[in-house]
């Protein structure tokens, strides 16, 4: 479903991947864990359309990516940054607007489901009525990841998920991953992601 085929990157003067190659199969879940600054985030965002390769190509559901394509795509993935991107804006009209964006309309969404979320990732309803610019970065990667779950799209990419987060909520989100059938690429330091049936990538110069 996702291809690099001898996928080179240099940015800066760093050459992040070279020659890389990578298959991966619809419902497989990938865990990069390359030391920091290997280029975990910039694989992911190469998949966004964000960058694009020196040399190689990079498939999606055997098309490849091009600007043409990148729309299409995007609305298959569900991204979570390093850095939680949420609107300014109190919770609950940040999550109404976003699932009102054209490309979200036909999704099933009300404001019970997100409570349910809310509750079921250990947050207090009244995190709501509050901006998203003062809450805590652990509360944020929460919303970002009740938004990738609600978005229910058919691939997640996942940046660094659970960096802000303790252990039992870490673990509750690799369980989630664990279940579900989507396909999933997820950047992580963490141990808990160490555990069938992930594969482990740790070397993205080859
Ligand atoms: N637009 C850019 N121009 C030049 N260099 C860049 C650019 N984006 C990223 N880099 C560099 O590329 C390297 C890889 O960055 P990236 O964020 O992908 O690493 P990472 O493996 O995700 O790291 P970490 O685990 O610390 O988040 C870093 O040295 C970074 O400074």
């Amino acid at each position: 479903m996702i291809r690099f085929k001898n996928v080179s990157l240099t940015l800066g003067n760093k050459q992040l991947l070279e020659q890389f190659n990578l298959n991966i199969a619809k419902g497989d879940k990938v865990v990069i864990s390359a030391p920091s600054g290997a280029g975990k985030s910039t694989l992911l965002k190469l998949l966004l359309g964000f960058f694009e390769p020196d040399e190689g190509r990079i498939l999606f559901n055997q098309k490849e990516l091009r600007p043409e394509n990148m729309r299409l795509i995007r609305s298959q993935i569900g991204y979570l940054s390093q850095d939680i991107d949420l609107p300014n804006g109190k919770v609950e009209e940040v999550f109404d607007e976003i699932f009102h964006y054209a490309v979200n309309r036909n999704i099933n969404y009300s404001r019970d489901m997100l409570i349910e979320k809310i509750r079921e990732v250990n947050l207090k309803e009244d995190i709501l009525a509050k901006n998203t610019i003062d809450i805590s970065g652990g509360e944020r990667q929460r919303l970002g990841w009740i938004l990738v779950m609600l978005l229910n799209r058919p691939v997640l990419l996942l940046d660094e998920p659970t960096s802000a987060l303790d252990e039992a909520m870490k673990n509750y989100f690799v369980d989630y991953i664990k279940q579900t059938k989507k396909t999933v690429i997820c950047s992580s330091h963490d141990k808990e992601w160490h555990t069938e049936p992930m594969r482990i990538i740790t070397n993205l110069r080859s």
